[in-house]
């Protein structure tokens, strides 16, 4: 079966490549290209919705916020950090044969649980898409309110990528941010400044080994350099921003939900929508999107 729904968790299949997606958060935590998994989701992870905690790893969807809540007040002040959409049930609408490959819908609409943190309503559509070469995640917001009031948010692909064996992360090397203004939100100023990237070629190394970074307006085609293990190239698409995230030693040995030495086997590049909040009118929707590809 190409396209399956089995306890929480749908999995599409194409030739020798799978990708899983649990209904919490919609969150693809698996995806198996020329037989090797390319994501990486931690083992100490429940992807099932009767753990109410987000999947950690593959590619939790932040939104309408990415990082803590912006301010005090309505509509996000009382959001936890990425937001809701990673960790609420969506529905599976159904997966299609697209003749080139399988692509499968999901829904997320307001409940009573996402009401009591955010009254705003909207509608997200998610699709994930598995192609003969490729992964391709696409998240669509609508706003259907009748009201004048637009529907502000952030929305971001927190894609984390699991490096081979062989392959730590300071190794890993990406490219092309130079030039971009970027905020370092591990820095002393904690992302508050804008500093220009000046190097060509960006390493996934800091103080403490952790690097914690938002480019805005970034190319939409970006690569990781595994070396002799290969490339991953993402492909971004309405999706201005990218953060450049790996916690490094200390802050990795934090993270409850990540295995012993987690840190060493990701580096997550993140497209998003991070800097301006976009202001959706009502009757308007908006997308964005990523390909994951290999060479
Ligand atoms: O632990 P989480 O809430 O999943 O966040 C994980 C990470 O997400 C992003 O990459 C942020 O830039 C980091 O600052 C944050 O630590």
């Amino acid at each position: 079966m190409p396209a399956q729904l089995e306890q929480d968790v749908v999995t599409l299949t194409l030739g020798t490549s799978t990708v899983h997606i649990a209904l919490k958060g919609a969150t693809v935590f698996s995806y198996s290209y020329d037989g090797q998994e390319r994501l990486l989701t931690s083992s100490k992870s429940n992807v099932h919705t009767s753990d109410p905690a987000a999947v950690r790893g593959g590619v939790p969807i932040c939104w309408p916020i990415f990082g803590p809540a912006p301010s005090d007040s309505p509509p996000f002040s009382k959001l936890k950090q990425h937001g809701f959409a990673r960790t609420s049930v969506w529905e599976y609408v159904g997966a299609q044969d697209q003749g080139e490959g399988i692509k499968a819908t999901f829904k997320l609409e307001p409940t009573e649980q996402i009401q009591a943190l955010f009254t705003l309503p909207f509608v997200l559509t998610y699709s994930v898409h598995l192609l003969p070469y490729s992964l391709s995640l696409s998240l669509s917001v609508a706003n259907p309110s009748s009201a004048i009031a637009p529907l502000p948010f952030q929305a971001l692909l927190h894609s984390y990528f699991r490096l081979p064996d062989s392959v730590h992360p300071r190794d890993v090397l990406v490219t092309p941010l130079e030039n971009l203004a970027f905020a370092d939100k591990a820095g002393p100023k904690d992302g508050l400044t804008k500093e220009a990237e000046r190097r060509k070629v960006v390493d996934v190394d800091g103080p403490g080994g952790e690097v914690d970074r938002v480019y805005f307006r970034a190319p939409d085609r970006l690569e990781l350099a595994t070396g002799a293990a290969g490339t991953v190239r993402v492909h971004k698409k309405g999706l201005p921003d990218v953060v450049l995230w790996n916690p490094g030693p200390e802050k990795g040995a934090k993270i409850g939900d990540m295995e012993d030495r987690g840190w060493e086997r990701y580096v997550c590049l993140e497209p998003g929508l991070v800097e301006p909040f976009q202001f959706l009118d009502p009757g308007k929707s908006w997308e964005g999107g990523i390909e994951i590809s290999f060479a």
